[in-house]
């Protein structure tokens, strides 16, 4: 195979200091794992600095380079601070991952305005203000690349109507910063949209929502949700030269969820129902490290792969058993 060159190699990203927001927990921490293994420096930042140096330990275990950073993406001058001390300390900043946020669920005819604009604040505001600190600290002139996590939000957000309308304004504001900062040493910025994901951000919701949640899992064409992997791995294709020549899109990662029309309550009767289970195989991306007895981790310690409630650990190992064998 010797005559083969591919940009998805090792060292895929070993002259690159990518920035990961919410990267101590999730799929933020699956992202920064994944940029790590592929040779980056990783800067992973959040407000809960214990949660971002347990993250840090388990790359830098595995080989990886990260440090961490406190931040909180709704104050924009943290968010200055910390784009300029970390170009200061490493000379640049080449990638961004926008990847904190959250929500909570609430029918809108309940949710004060307060909420509402909570909910705004923090995605969509804290979404730009790190964006323009990336453009302002280093990109604006030497160029980089932006991947904003949004939510798939094709047909609204029935539930969490705060978290549709903020995170359709961050797909929309990622197209007009593609437009307008492509020309600036080529900026590129794009989105992925996750569908429901097996993450440590289902904790946060109450067990009622998480039934609804489960009830509606393989009520798509892939018949499951999706993992953290699924979007660290097209996180990576937009952050690479793989994809240089895409900019401005928003990339739904849901198992087709937002082109179906699914049916709770209509479970074993639905055409696309399969009581065996999701046939589509998942991606578990998850860096290995070779010998056995310790998880795979040749002595370098267990890495726990997935934080999230019982029922999801659940399906996580049903998946973990059907998954592509790499
Ligand atoms: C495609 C399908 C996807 C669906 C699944 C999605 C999954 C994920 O996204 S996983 C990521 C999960 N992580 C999170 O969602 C984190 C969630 N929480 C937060 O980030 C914060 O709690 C917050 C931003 C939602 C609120 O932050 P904070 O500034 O601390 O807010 P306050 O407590 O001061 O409240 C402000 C305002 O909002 C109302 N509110 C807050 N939480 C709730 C709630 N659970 N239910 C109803 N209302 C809530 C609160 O009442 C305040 O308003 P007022 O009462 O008018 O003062
Ligand atoms: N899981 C899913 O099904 C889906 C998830 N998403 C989105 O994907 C992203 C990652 O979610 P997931 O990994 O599941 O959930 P997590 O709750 O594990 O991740 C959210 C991360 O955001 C950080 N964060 C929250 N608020 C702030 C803030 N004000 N400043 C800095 N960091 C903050 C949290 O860290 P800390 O508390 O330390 O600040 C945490 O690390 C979120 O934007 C989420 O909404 C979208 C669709 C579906």
């Amino acid at each position: 195979m010797s005559g083969y060159s591919s940009v998805f190699g090792k060292g895929l990203f070993k002259d690159q200091v990518i920035l990961v927001t919410g990267g101590g927990t999730g799929i933020g921490r699956c992202i920064a794992h994944e940029l790590a293994s592929l040779g980056a420096l990783v800067i992973i930042a959040a407000r809960k600095l214990d949660q971002l140096n347990n993250t840090a330990k388990e790359i830098r275990l595995l080989g990886g380079r990260c440090e961490t950073m406190t931040l909180n993406i709704r104050d924009p001058l943290q968010a200055q601070d910390l784009v300029n001390s970390l170009v200061a300390k490493h000379g640049k900043l080449t990638g961004l991952v926008n990847n904190a946020g959250g929500q909570f669920h609430s029918p809108a005819s309940k949710m004060s305005p307060k909420g509402f604009a909570t909910v705004v604040d923090l995605n969509l505001m804290g979404t730009f203000y790190l964006c323009k600190a990336a453009f302002e600290g280093y990109m604006g002139e030497y160029g980089g690349s932006i991947v904003n996590i949004v939510a798939e939000c094709r047909n609204g957000f029935p539930g969490m109507v705060h978290t549709g309308a903020a995170r359709a304004g961050i797909i929309n504001m990622t197209k007009t910063l593609a437009v307008e900062w492509g020309p600036y040493n080529g900026i590129r910025i794009n989105c992925v949209a996750p569908g429901l994901i097996l993450s440590s951000g289902m904790k946060n919701y109450p067990e009622k929502v998480l039934d609804g949640f489960l009830d509606n899992s393989w009520l798509n064409p892939a018949g499951r949700m999706g993992t953290e992997s699924e979007i660290a791995s097209s996180v990576v294709f937009l952050l690479s030269p793989a994809a240089s020549y895409i900019n401005g899109i928003n990339l739904p990662v849901d198992g087709a969820s937002s082109l179906s029309k699914g049916d709770a309550k209509a479970n074993s009767a639905h055409p696309s129902y399969n009581p065996a289970g999701s046939k589509m195989a998942p991606y578990i991306g998850w860096p290995q490290q070779g010998g056995e007895g310790d998880g795979g981790r040749g002595g370098r310690g267990v890495l726990k792969e997935l934080d999230a409630p019982e029922p999801m650990m659940q399906l996580y190992a049903k998946y973990k058993s059907m998954a592509h064998k790499l």
